[in-house]
């Protein structure tokens, strides 16, 4: 097959570069290259640059002098590590923020509906006569049960937890539905069972996706990567590949070659 005219051949995104913190190097010339429909798994230690990587991919401002290029022809979700909630609203109010922002859901969506659940399909109104989309809100309370947040639907951010709040954040990630998502430390607040059950569940919803993952985590990235990079101050280098990985699911915590990988991964990041 002609590569160049298989769209799955093309990179879902990419940058190369290098970045500035001021006059200090941030990082040195990286070519990171994101295949479609894959896991990558940006390793790294803290303060290397990994988010502005994501950020910049984003075509987010930094505040970083960067001097490269960024391509990107898809549609992006990011999932920043501060979920970001809007105070004012309540789960189901910022899982749809985005909808809301876009004009695709009234506006007025969470002030009838606090709990987010219209009474039924083309039940009610948004006050301007038009009903309020039952697909959206029944995929929003999908996305909330998915995470285990749905006794807390009507909770309004200060009254979760932190890993709560970065359920909410990974279900607007979800709701958002785009072909790249960008994902820096997603379940890095979470108890080792949810964080075990939340990356399943991203594996699951994001499959065909393409996914880079930013984590700390050696264990992580030996469970959901397709490709492993790791980023230090001298660079980026590739992993070896990973075994090849289910369709749709997080390779499992406890089969032996996915604990040899993540002690491979960590003797390379100690090296
Ligand atoms: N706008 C900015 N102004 C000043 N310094 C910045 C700015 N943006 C990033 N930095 C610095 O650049 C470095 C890299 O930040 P970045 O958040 O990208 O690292 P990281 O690898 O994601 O770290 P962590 O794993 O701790 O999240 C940090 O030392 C940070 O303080």
């Amino acid at each position: 097959m002609n590569r160049l005219a298989d769209p799955a051949a093309t990179p879902a995104a990419s940058l190369s570069g290098r970045a500035w913190v001021g006059e200090a190097p941030l990082f040195a010339p990286v070519d990171l290259v994101l295949e479609r429909g894959r896991w990558t798994c940006l390793l790294g230690p803290s303060g290397v640059g990994k988010s502005t990587i994501l950020r910049l991919i984003a075509g987010l401002d930094t505040g970083v002098r960067f001097d490269g290029k960024v391509h990107r022809d898809q549609p992006v979700a990011l999932m920043a590590q501060d979920p970001g909630l809007i105070p004012w609203l309540d789960v189901t109010g910022n899982v749809t923020l985005g909808a809301r922002l876009r004009g695709t859901l009234p506006i007025s969506f969470m002030a009838k509906y606090p709990g987010g659940r219209p009474s039924g399909p083309g039940k009610g109104t948004d006050g301007r006569g038009a009903a309020p989309p039952a697909d959206s809100a029944a995929r929003a309370d999908a996305l909330i049960r998915a995470v285990g947040l749905s006794d807390r639907a009507d909770h309004r951010p200060d009254r979760l937890s932190g890993g709560q709040r970065q359920r909410v954040a990974l279900a607007r990630t979800l709701f958002e539905d785009r072909p790249l998502v960008l994902l820096d430390e997603p379940f890095s607040a979470l108890d080792a069972r949810t964080r075990a059950q939340m990356q399943e569940l991203s594996a699951g919803l994001l499959a065909g996706r393409s996914v880079l993952l930013v984590t700390h985590d050696p264990a992580e990235a030996a469970r959901l990567g397709d490709r492993i990079l790791l980023l230090r101050e001298q660079g980026l280098s590739e992993c070896p590949a990973p075994p090849p990985r289910r369709q749709g699911h997080a390779r499992p915590y406890d089969a032996l070659e996915v604990l040899a990988m993540q002690a491979d991964l960590m003797r390379r990041m100690m090296a």
